[in-house]
Order: C-alpha cells, then sequence, then structure tokens
C-alpha cells in the first residue's frame, strides 16, 4: 500500500511547526557595508545543545519525482540548516511528532534561493536535490553521543508533484 503526499510550494508559516524558512525577502535588517549589502540578520534558531556548530558540505545526488519516501530522521540534540550553493529549488520533507513517531509527512518546494533550518527533533526526510548540483552547506550539531534517530515507515509514502 503507498500513500500520496502532494508537494507544495514552502512558506515560512506553513514551515513554522518545524523549522525556519531563510531567505531575503522583504527588506534587509540593516544595510552594510558602504550600502552595498544587506544583512538579513540571525534568521534561523540554531541549536546545537551540548555540543558544538559544525559547518559541511553536502555533495547529493538529485532525486527524480515520483518520490518513494520510506523513512524519516530526526536529530534530537540539535538543529540543521540547510543552505543551497546552487540557485535550485530542493524537496523539504517533514513529519510532525506523534508520541515518538511520525505523523502524515509534507512535503515542501523551495524557491531558489532559500534555506532552511530544521528544528532540533523535527522528524524530516534526508536532503533531497530535484537539480544538479545538489551541492549545500549544512550547520548542525557536532558532539558526542548519538544524534540521529530513524523512523522506516511500514508503508511508504509517495511524495508527487512539480519539481519546479
Ligand atoms: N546524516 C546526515 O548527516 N544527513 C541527514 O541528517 C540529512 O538530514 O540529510
Ligand atoms: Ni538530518
Amino acid at each position: 500500500m503507498s500513500r500520496e503526499i502532494v508537494i507544495q510550494p514552502i512558506t515560512a508559516l506553513a514551515f513554522a511547526p518545524f523549522g525556519d524558512l531563510i531567505d531575503c525577502t522583504g527588506a534587509a535588517d540593516k544595510i552594510i557595508n558602504q550600502g552595498q549589502c544587506g544583512r538579513y540578520h540571525d534568521r534561523a534558531g540554531l541549536d546545537f545543545g551540548d555540543g558544538h556548530a559544525g559547518l559541511s558540505l553536502f555533495d547529493a545526488n538529485p532525486r527524480a519525482l515520483p518520490l518513494t519516501l520510506d523513512m524519516v530522521e530526526r536529530h534530537p540534540e540539535g538543529s540543521q540548516a540547510f543552505v543551497p550553493m546552487s540557485q535550485h529549488p530542493f524537496l523539504v520533507i517533514v513529519a510532525p511528532d506523534d508520541g515518538g513517531v511520525p505523523g502524515t509527512p509534507l512535503a515542501f518546494r523551495t524557491e531558489p534561493g532559500q534555506a532552511v533550518n530544521y528544528h532540533r527533533g523535527t522528524w524530516h526526510g534526508v536532503l533531497t536535490p530535484l537539480h544538479a548540483p545538489g551541492l549545500f552547506a549544512v550547520l548542525d550539531r557536532i558532539g558526542v553521543g548519538d544524534n540521529l534517530q530513524e523512523h522506516w515507515f511500514t508503508h511508504p509514502y509517495r511524495i508527487v508533484g512539480p519539481a519546479s
């Protein structure tokens, strides 16, 4: 049995229970560098618990749609931010927590130039580019102990919708 999830455009409001949508919409918080740069200041709720911030690069293979979603994961010890290093949309899959297991997932497509930061403990699909290059900067917790909990669905979901 496969259950279908339709991809929707991401909005800050819809994503708010799961994380921060980071982009340059609206006026910059500050104009810097002799007026040559707008600073959209401190836009993510970063949380690294008892660890420290790590900045990594992920070079991920783009995925085709429809996508079979058979697993979501979460990081109980820290937040995780994905910043694309290309001007392509990517797929953001999250799920509410339902007593320690994920509820029905939601699938979002970002706009080019948008990044996301998953709150600590948010159920999410792994990094899912939709176009090459799947190159991302990732800011997440580096520290001791296990910071990864996976949930494999007995019945996978089928993620459908436009890739851009
Ligand atoms: N495992 C890892 O570093 N990446 C995942 O957490 C992911 O969300 O892609
Ligand atoms: Ni993750």
